[in-house]
C-alpha cells in the first residue's frame, strides 16, 4: 500500500510547475502502478494549448471554474466541481482558467516520470528514464 499526503509533496520535486499550472504528482512512473495521479492547480485567466499525442488523460474538477475548447470539434465545455473530461482520443484542446484557480484530479497513462512539461506542441514527450 501506497500512502502520500499533499503537504509532502509541496516545495519538493514532485511539485512541478507549468506556468499556467502546478502539479502536484502524487504517483509516478517508478511507483509501479500503471498510471499517474495528480493534484493540478490551473491558474485564474490562463489558457493553455494541450496535445497530449502520447497519453490518454482524465480529468476531475474539484474547486474552481474554467473552460475546455476541443479543437477537433469546436465545442466548448465549461468546468466546475463535479465535471469530468476524459482525452480518450488523443485531442488537442485549449484549456482556459476562469475567475478562480481550478483544482483538478488528473490521471495519465503511461504513467508520466514527474519531470514532464508541455513541449511547444503542446505534449508531453514518452519519458523512460525514472
Ligand atoms: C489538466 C491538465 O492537463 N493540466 C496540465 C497539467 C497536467 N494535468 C499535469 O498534471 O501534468
Amino acid at each position: 500500500m501506497i500512502i502520500k499526503h499533499l503537504k509532502d509533496l509541496v516545495g519538493t520535486g514532485a511539485e512541478v510547475d507549468g506556468g499556467n499550472w502546478v502539479s502536484r504528482r502524487f504517483l509516478v512512473r517508478k511507483d509501479g502502478c500503471g498510471f499517474s495521479f495528480h493534484d493540478t492547480v490551473i491558474k485564474a485567466g490562463t489558457e493553455t494549448f494541450i496535445h497530449y499525442a502520447n497519453h490518454l488523460e482524465a480529468v476531475y474538477c474539484v474547486a474552481g471554474n474554467g473552460e475546455i475548447e476541443d479543437l477537433e470539434t469546436g465545442a466548448v465545455h465549461p468546468i466546475s466541481d463535479g465535471m469530468l473530461y476524459v482525452l480518450n482520443g488523443h485531442e488537442r484542446h485549449k484549456l482556459r482558467g476562469g475567475s478562480e484557480d481550478m483544482r483538478m484530479v488528473c490521471v495519465f497513462t503511461p504513467p508520466l516520470t514527474g519531470r514532464e512539461v508541455h513541449d511547444e506542441n503542446g505534449v508531453y514527450p514518452v519519458l523512460t528514464d525514472d
